[in-house]
């Protein structure tokens, strides 16, 4: 930056400078008289990261880069400071040293007012103490929405990561998080936790005779059949590829073998669709399994898929419940 002069001669007025609107120009305008009026080339970076201090802009415009905007965001699209505005209040209020990144956008002409200078213009003047208090009150209510606007974006980014992107079910990272939840939950209370794993049949030869969107047609059609046939507490995952899971938490395995008799049904009976075209019905084979004392989360997929397997082995299109879910109990029930 290039000194051009101190305030008191340059052409500029004390009461075009926002912090002094209301304020006693008079007495403001002596205590800036002898700060530096300094000249900035355009893409120059002018903020000091050592010392606290006002920085006005007199003519021209500057970008102002937080530790809160994504880094490379171009200085073109970043908060501008115009002219009689002002920044690095907080940093004179604290006494530390802005962070923030100021780069002039075109040449630009600023007044540096030290945070000694600074402090004398609050301590003597109601109006500047008022004008700071303004807009610092303006800044933390901007701060709060973009705030707000983060932790909603948040929010929806992390739903979206939870959700499989073809079925619209839960994914495999859910289950990753919610499946050990579930069981200490259940472990915890002594209350009855099943699954249900379910395998689209011979889906390979549906693949290839009908082709791989139609494939996907299928499985949203699986899908749609767990989503709709279930309790709001129990949740259906896609485990992997044509692998799908349900979660019966509260449920024993009488009850969930049931429930997979039903879901067995219901998606045999389904019909798919794809392009307004209707395509052969689709079965699957399931696998019920029950949480046994001293069992991990692993340990349940495992007894449910071997479940499954077995339906895949005697034929397909049916329901095996592996005998933890026989002997599996509404909570409360006596043992035999
Ligand atoms: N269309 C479609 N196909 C998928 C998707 N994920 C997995 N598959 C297909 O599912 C098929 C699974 O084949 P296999 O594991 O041989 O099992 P299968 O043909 O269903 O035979 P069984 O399970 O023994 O009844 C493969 O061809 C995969 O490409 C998907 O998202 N969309």
């Amino acid at each position: 930056m290039k000194l051009l002069s101190n305030f008191a001669a340059s052409s500029h007025r004390p009461a075009d400078l926002h912090l002094l609107r209301d304020a006693d120009i008079r007495s403001a305008g002596a205590l800036l008289a002898a700060c530096p009026v300094m000249l900035a080339e355009a893409g120059e970076v002018v903020s000091d990261a050592h010392r606290p201090r006002l920085t006005i802009v007199l003519r021209g415009a500057l970008a102002l880069q937080t530790d809160a905007d994504e880094p490379g965001r171009p200085a073109s699209v970043r908060t501008k400071i115009l002219v009689g505005e002002s920044v690095g209040e907080q940093s004179v209020l604290d006494d530390e040293p802005d962070p923030a990144i100021l780069t002039a956008l075109e040449p630009t002409e600023l007044l540096l007012v030290g945070a000694d200078v600074a402090w004398r213009l609050i301590e003597e003047s109601d109006g500047v103490a008022r004008n700071l208090l303004r807009l610092l009150s303006f800044r933390v209510r901007a701060a709060n929405v973009q705030l707000r606007k983060r932790q909603k974006l948040g929010e929806f980014y992390r739903q979206l990561s939870m959700n499989d992107g073809l079925t619209g079910l839960h994914n495999r990272a859910w289950l990753n998080d919610m499946l050990p939840r579930l069981v200490a939950t259940a472990a915890q209370s002594g209350r009855p936790l099943s699954v249900v794993m379910l395998d689209i049949d011979h889906f390979k030869r549906f693949n290839d005779r009908y082709g791989h969107p139609q494939g996907d047609q299928a499985l949203r059609t699986a899908a749609q059949v767990l989503a709709g046939a279930l309790r709001p507490t129990d949740c259906a995952v896609r485990y992997g590829g044509e692998e799908l899971m349900v979660l019966l938490p509260d449920t024993c395995g009488s009850v969930a073998a049931t429930v997979a008799q039903r879901l067995c049904e219901r998606v045999r009976q389904a019909a798919v669709f794809a392009d307004d075209t209707a395509l052969p019905h689709i079965t699957a084979s399931f696998g019920v399994a029950s949480l046994v004392p001293g069992q991990d989360e692993q340990g349940l997929v495992a007894t449910a898929d071997a479940a499954l397997y077995r339906a895949k082995a005697a034929g397909r299109n049916r329901v095996e419940v592996d005998p933890s879910a026989v002997a599996s109990r509404p909570a409360g029930a006596a043992a035999a």
